[in-house]
């Protein structure tokens, strides 16, 4: 069999993934299925970092965050994301896969703080680490955490599972005429404003030469294919 194609990865995992079929919130059959296709690509000896969204639960407090300051929406949002790190790491546990939350923001009762020494040798044992609470700045996104927390941890590549099965020429969701692409430049997904991915992780990739690759969750086996090689999504590259 061959060798995956990366030792370490730093996974985005969309929020609004994690609702399945339900209106917001996160359902349990959806983070089991998840959690296990993590699990496979561990069993191949990656090492893996997640960053979780948040759009599931911030969602369903949407209309009451309504014309509220930006900032205090934000670190709501950052806590949502929190929320979702610690449901991961049950579901991981739940099937046996060992893995370790830290937060940006300081919330020590439930998650340990960020500390980029820890995390590293965390992956070095072979354990799972999620990222929560984003960069712990407001006016960022889990995105950019990405971007960042894969750049500090020496990830080879930043994984962006979503919604949609890669990069499209136009939002595919709302036009039915949108092409899919199989590798896209940097320059061209921040020129032509593409949106899957927001333009300050899209810089911060470019320029450390951090390849992404955008694929759908909801396509099962689609992560393993990422894992090892093969075609599948899209590839952003320098
Ligand atoms: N050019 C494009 N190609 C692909 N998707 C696009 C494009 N433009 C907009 N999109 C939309 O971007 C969405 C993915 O990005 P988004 O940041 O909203 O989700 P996410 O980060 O996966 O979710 P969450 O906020 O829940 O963590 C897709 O669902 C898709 O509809
Ligand atoms: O670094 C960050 C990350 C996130 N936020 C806020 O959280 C929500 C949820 O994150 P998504 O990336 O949309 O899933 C986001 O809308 C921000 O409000 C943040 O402020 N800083």
């Amino acid at each position: 069999m061959s060798a995956p194609a990366y030792k370490r990865i730093l996974l985005k995992l969309s929020g609004e993934a994690l609702m399945g079929d339900d209106a917001y919130g996160i359902n349990r059959a959806t983070i089991t299925r998840i959690v296990s296709e993590v699990k496979e690509v561990v069993d191949l000896g990656v090492q893996v970092a997640v960053v979780i969204g948040g759009g599931n639960i911030f969602r369903g407090v949407a209309p009451a965050a309504e014309g509220m300051d930006r900032a205090t929406a934000d670190y709501m949002g950052m806590l949502a994301t929190v929320m979702n790190a610690m449901a991961l790491q049950d579901a991981m546990k739940n099937i046996g896969l060992n893995a370790r939350v830290q937060s940006a923001l300081s919330i020590e009762q439930v998650a340990e703080p960020y500390i980029r020494g820890k995390a590293i040798r965390y992956l070095e044992e072979g354990r799972v680490v999620i990222f929560g609470a984003g960069t712990g700045n407001p006016f960022f996104t889990t995105d950019t955490a990405a971007a960042l927390r894969g750049m500090e941890i020496n990830a080879e590549i930043v994984i962006k599972a979503t919604k949609v099965d890669g990069v499209y020429t136009d939002d595919p969701k709302t036009n039915p005429e949108a092409m899919r692409y199989k590798t896209i430049s940097f320059d061209e997904a921040i020129t032509k404003n593409l949106k899957v991915m927001d333009a300050t992780a899209l810089t911060l990739c470019r320029d450390q030469k951090l390849p992404i690759s955008v694929f759908s969750i909801f396509k099962q086996g689609a992560l393993k294919k990422v894992i090892m090689g093969e075609d599948e999504g899209t590839m952003v590259l320098p």
